[in-house]
């Protein structure tokens, strides 16, 4: 997995790869790695998908409890104290590697949260196999007050750095923008790595290579009697 965040000057932008990997069988070439915690708030996981997506789902269940509660919006430091508490509890045996970020009334944050439940405030962040590839591209091309565009040019840059240089990571690319009272999801924003056309009907090799194959290869007829050596055959 290659997942990134950055503070961009309207507030954050999170992207992430699509592959889930079984040891060197890609499981999923499609898969979804950027979770729902709030309408404000979103999450990048990396590590074992079952606990990332269990536990992002158990987060964003009990923020939207406690948002019937106060009648407020979400903020991001409760969502990353409630992750943070139930990975510590479990002493690193939940693997989630976890980007976080949102627009809150106090405005955009950015955090990583690691699967003993130590946590990060950062401008930008990367998790996963290929977050040193995407750490390269984001500390030669990171600043401040990035653009809209700008920002969501970086992180596709530092998720492809991850897609082409690590195994681990691959297929496309998901990218998430959140503001102030407003987010979008762009789901496939980026397919850099398309299914080229397969014929529907079969390959269609040229006559000469086949007949070439054919004329080339020599049968020889076996004239022995077969159970001459194989004296074990009744
Ligand atoms: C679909 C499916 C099966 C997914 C198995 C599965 O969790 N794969 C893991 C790697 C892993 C981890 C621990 C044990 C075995 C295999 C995986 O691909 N993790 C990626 C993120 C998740 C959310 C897709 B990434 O971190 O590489």
């Amino acid at each position: 997995t290659t997942i990134v965040g950055l503070v961009f000057q309207d507030g954050i932008i999170l992207g992430a790869d699509t592959r889930a990997t079984e040891g060197p069988i890609v499981a999923d070439k499609n898969c979804e790695k950027i979770h729902y915690m709030a309408p404000n708030i979103y999450c990048c996981g990396a590590g074992t998908a079952a606990d990332t997506e269990a536990v992002t789902d158990m987060v964003s269940s009990q923020l939207q409890l406690h948002r019937y509660h106060t009648g407020r919006e979400s903020r991001v430091v409760t969502a990353l104290t409630l992750l943070k508490r139930h990975l510590f509890n479990y002493q690193g045996h939940v693997s989630a590697a976890l980007v976080l970020g949102g627009v809150d009334i106090t405005g955009p944050h950015l955090h990583t949260i690691y699967p003993h439940g130590s946590t990060d405030t950062l401008p930008f962040a990367t998790m996963g196999s290929g977050s040193l590839a995407a750490m390269s591209v984001f500390e030669s091309k990171y600043k401040e007050s990035l653009s809209r565009d700008e920002g969501i040019k970086i992180v596709v840059e530092a998720i492809c750095a991850g897609i082409f240089n690590d195994l681990g990571s691959g297929s496309n690319v998901d990218v998430c923008v959140i503001t102030k009272g407003h987010k979008e999801y762009l789901r496939n924003h980026l397919q850099p790595n398309p299914r080229t056309f397969v014929n529907p009907k079969g390959f269609t090799f040229s006559k000469k290579t086949v007949i070439e194959s054919i004329i080339k290869s020599k049968i020889v007829e076996c004239r022995e009697q077969p159970q001459k050596h194989y004296s074990w055959i009744a």
